[in-house]
Formats: structure tokens, sequence, C-alpha cells
């Protein structure tokens, strides 16, 4: 099977010998080879993460954002069951094309997902992470949990482990995890108040006792605490998952996020509400609605202060594989996997490739370093804008218009470039043409954008985006996307100095997040 090269733009079919020399060309610029530290760029992490910290989190593509332009994941759905209940959830959903938390088109053994992830490792050797995400909960699963830990250990040992859970058993797991050098755990807390948890849960199933109400609710909350607690004590990194829903939680995240950073979590994932009635949940059929992007936004900047707050996720399947964002679960079903006589794991190869997306990554930080730095002081000012970017991967901007499934979003100010989250939208371009009915979808979910960044774009989607007032760029094909970011707006704050532009916050985008916005 052949290396995935879209990535990079390297041929990883190329004996070693050829990507040990292109890695040698490199190595004026920062290495990998010294433990990750690098003479350019900035490797070695922010200024505020310990070295240790950054060690675990620099290659995971959920832990840190940066890295997720350049490292994937694997998910392996071997956790079945699950001991609580959750409103908005209903794994009884198979389905190839649905991506969405819970969903998965086949369950596996700790066997079969062991020869995956060997299959996987080798045709994506960017892939740097083994996680379990249910598609139940993997502590309500812990012996095919742990046996999948062991046998991946045993034969890909430079792969990292994650799992994902609701936390309710996660106390009685915590040395368990700590021997299988898990070194990151993803704890789902919605609630710290049980009279906000009992509209979420309505029942759990502990110590072989069924739980509904009030008292399910605390004694999940008392248990999630319990664990984040234990896991900061045994050094493992916590992640926290939060499911916003407006009118339940939305509010009581401030105080959640309180909570968990006071317990040492590293990072807080508040994501939206996925639900609509024909994915069958309660929530679903009583028409809770999920957060609008706004609304999502507003809330995780209400919580980021001190706490790292998470704005990439994808909301991924239980069986998801690639960079987040791409789903290439289709590529790797058991029954090609069985196809397969034996899967070689080639470390080596993995290792050298690794190396040269180090290389690429650190060039893509350098450069937004330097376009930073040449901010003079009379650029520094309050104004903030979107910009929105069609990409593939990389961190640059190498996506077509029309080809785009979804929009990275950037929040440009004085202090420089953030991801504050990405917009899905319906394909525009289908069979070489554009769908008419669906560029008003498009055009609405990016809408608080001040400029669209495309490697190309179409005469009429370019004049329906001017008519909407964002600005269709596509002069940085093919580069950097923050180094491009920068450069655009200290042109925009330039322009406003010269009363060239007048500056205006631009409308609310029309999009409720976690769901696909569609034309129809
Ligand atoms: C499928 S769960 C598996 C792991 C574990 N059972 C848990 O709930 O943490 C992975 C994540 O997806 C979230 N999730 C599941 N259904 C969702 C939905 N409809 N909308 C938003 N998030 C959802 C869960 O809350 C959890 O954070
Ligand atoms: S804990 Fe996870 S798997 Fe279980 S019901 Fe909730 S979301 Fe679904
Ligand atoms: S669901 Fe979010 S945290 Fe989990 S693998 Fe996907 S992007 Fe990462």
């Amino acid at each position: 099977m052949q290396a995935n090269t879209e990535h990079i733009g390297i041929d990883t079919g190329k004996p070693l010998e050829q990507l040990l020399e292109k890695i040698a060309d490199h190595k004026g610029c920062g290495t990998s080879s010294d433990g990750g530290k690098a003479s350019c760029g900035s490797s070695d992490g922010p200024a505020d993460m310990a070295p240790e910290v950054w060690e675990k989190v620099k290659n995971h593509p959920c832990y840190s954002e940066e890295a997720h332009h350049h490292y994937a994941r694997m998910h392996v759905a071997v956790a079945p069951a699950c001991n609580i209940h959750c409103n908005y959830c209903n794994r009884k959903y198979d389905c190839a094309n649905e991506s969405r938390p819970g969903v998965v088109s086949e369950k596996l053994t700790p066997e079969q997902a062991s020869k995956k992830v060997l299959a996987v490792a080798s045709a994506i050797p960017q892939m740097t992470v083994l996680g379990i995400a249910g598609p139940g909960d993997p502590l309500a699963n812990p012996a095919k949990t742990f046996k999948t830990f062991e046998l991946i250990a045993k034969t890909a040992p430079d792969i990292k482990l994650c799992l994902s859970t609701n936390g309710l058993t996660l106390p009685d797991h915590v040395d368990t995890i700590k021997a299988f050098n898990v070194d990151h755990v993803t704890i789902t807390i919605n609630m710290v108040d049980p009279e906000v948890g009992q509209h979420i849960y309505p029942w759990i199933f502990y110590k072989n006792k069924r739980y509904t109400g009030i008292e399910a609710a605390r004694i999940l909350t008392e248990r999630q605490l319990l664990g984040l607690e234990m896991l900061t004590a045994a050094g493992v990194l916590a992640k926290i998952n939060s499911v916003m829903i407006p009118g339940i939680n939305d509010k009581h995240l401030v105080e959640v996020n309180r909570a968990v950073k006071s317990r040492g979590a590293f990072l807080h994932n508040i994501m939206p509400l996925i639900s609509a009635p024909e994915h069958g949940t309660v929530f679903g059929l009583n028409g809770q609605r999920g957060p609008s992007a706004q609304e999502l936004k507003a809330l995780q900047d209400a919580c980021e202060g001190e706490m790292n707050m998470m704005r990439h996720c994808r909301q991924c399947r239980a069986d998801a594989v690639g960079l987040l964002g791409e789903d290439r679960s289709a590529e790797f079903t058991t029954e090609k996997i069985d196809e397969m006589s034996e899967v070689v794991y080639d470390a080596e190869t993995r290792k050298a490739y690794q190396e040269l997306v180090e290389s690429e990554r650190l060039e893509k930080v350098a450069a937004k370093e330097a376009a930073l730095a040449e901010m003079s002081d009379d650029e520094v000012s309050d104004i903030k804008i979107l910009i929105a970017v069609a990409t593939k991967g990389q961190g640059r901007v190498n996506e077509h218009f029309g080809h785009a499934t979804e929009f990275q979003i950037y929040e440009m100010s004085s202090a420089g470039s953030k991801f504050v989250g990405h917009r899905r939208v319906d394909l525009y371009c289908q069979g070489g043409f554009g769908e008419e009915e669906t560029l008003p979808s498009v055009v609405r979910a990016i809408n608080d954008c001040h400029a669209v960044f495309v490697a190309k774009i179409g005469g009429c989607p370019r004049d329906e985006l001017k008519a909407a007032g964002i600005d269709p760029v596509d002069r940085f094909a093919h580069e950097f996307i923050e180094e491009s970011a920068i450069t655009y707006f200290k042109e925009y704050l330039a322009k406003v100095r010269s009363h060239e532009v007048v500056h205006e916050m631009r409308g609310d985008a029309d999009i409720r997040q976690g769901a696909y916005i569609s034309a129809a």
C-alpha cells in the first residue's frame, strides 16, 4: 500500500535513502533528530508550556491546533456498550456517509483493530495517534479497550494511545491507563450540577444498579471530577469535552470550565450539540436545537483565559481515519484489510516521513512568526476580522472554492492569527458545474468573514461573494495560511487608515453548528 502523499507534497513511495536525503537538506532549518529542538521556527513549543507537556501534545492533532494540519489520528470501534445514556446519543445509527460521534460502519475485535492500525500506519505515516472513542464507552468495555492497547503497544510502540470516556468508571481504571502509557484521556463533562444533569442523562448503570434523575447525575458528576483529579495526580493529560445544549447547559458551561480548570484539565473542548430528528435521539426527536456558530464562539471566548480551548474538533466518527476533517475510513474496511496478506510495520519509513512533515511545519511556523514580527507599532489597533480559508491540509491555502466542504475560520487581530473554528458546507461544484442552489447557503455560512482565501474560484461565485461583501482572494494559492492572513490583515489595516475602506463588523453567519448547512 502506498503512503498518502497528497498532504505534504512529497513522494513517500520513493526509496528510504531519497527520503533521508531530503531530510538532510532540511537540517539547516530545524530537525527533529535532536529530540524536536530546532534552530528556527518554534518547535520548543509555546513559552508558557512545560517541555514535557509539549512533548506529549506537539504531534497530537487534537491536543495541538497547529499539529492538526500535519498529523492524523484514527479511532478503532472496539467498544460498543455504554453504561449511561445521554439524550443526544444514538449508536444504532450505522452509516458510511455520516461523520459524527457514535457512528461506525463496523465494530472490531481487538485483533482486527490491531491489524487495522498497522495497515493505516503504513499507508498514512503521519498517523501518530490511536484513540478509542466508542461507539459506546471505552471504559464500559475495559477488557476490549486494554487488549487493543496491549496489542498496539507491542507492534507499534511509537503510536500514542488515547481514549474518550464519560468518566463513570474512570477512577477504577486510572492505574491501568497509566500502566499502558496512555498519555491522553478525554472526559465528557456536560455539567457539575445534578439539577442541570438530570435534563441530559435519563439514567446511568453503576455497580450493578440503575439510577435515574438527580441521583444519577450526582453520581456521574462525582465520579467524573474524581477521575479528573486522579488523572492529574498521575500525570496523564486530560481534555474535557462538553456538549453545548442551548437552554440546558449553555450558561452553566462557564462553571464547568472553572471546575475542570481548577482540577488540572489541560484543554477544554466545547462542542456544539448535533441534533436532528432523523438521528433518532431524544433531543433530535423533541426538537432541541444546537447552538449557532456565534453562540458557540461567544461561549468559547468567555471560557478562554488561563485554559486552552479546543476549537478545531471535528466531532469524528468512532471509526474515523486520517487528518481531522477528512475521512478515509472507507479505505480501511475489514474486508479490505483481510485481503492484505501481511502488514509490515515499517517504523523507519514512518520516522523519516514524520521528520519531513516536521521540517515543513517548522517552515510554516517560521513564516508566520516573521510576518508577525514585521507588524509595526502603528498597526496595533482594536480591529478584528474573520477570514475563511479553503484548505485540504498542510496549513496551506490549497483548496478550490467549489471543492470545499468546509472552511477554516481565522480571527485576525494585531496579536496575530487565531484559528476559531470551521464551517461545513455543501459541495458547490459537482461534476465540473457549480450548483446554483448551493451557492447562497455557502455564502451565508461565511457571511461574518471579511475575506475567503481559495486556491482557485470561478467567475460566478466570485461575483456572488463580492455582492455579499466578502472579498474572494486567490493570490495566496498554495501559500501558508497564517502568513498570508497576516499579510492580508496588514493591508486591510493600511486601507482603513488611509480611509480607502471603512471598517465595519460583518453580519452573523447563518449556520447552525454541528449540522451541515444545506441548500435544501
Ligand atoms: C461518541 S462519544 C464516545 C466516548 C464516550 N462514550 C463519551 O461520551 O465521552 C464521543 C464524544 O461525542 C460526543 N457526542 C455524542 N453524540 C453527540 C451529539 N449528538 N452532539 C454532540 N456531541 C456528541 C460525546 O459527548 C463525546 O464527547
Ligand atoms: S456516554 Fe458516550 S456512548 Fe454513552 S450514551 Fe453518552 S455519548 Fe453515547
Ligand atoms: S472528535 Fe475531536 S477530539 Fe476526538 S479525534 Fe475528532 S477532532 Fe479529535
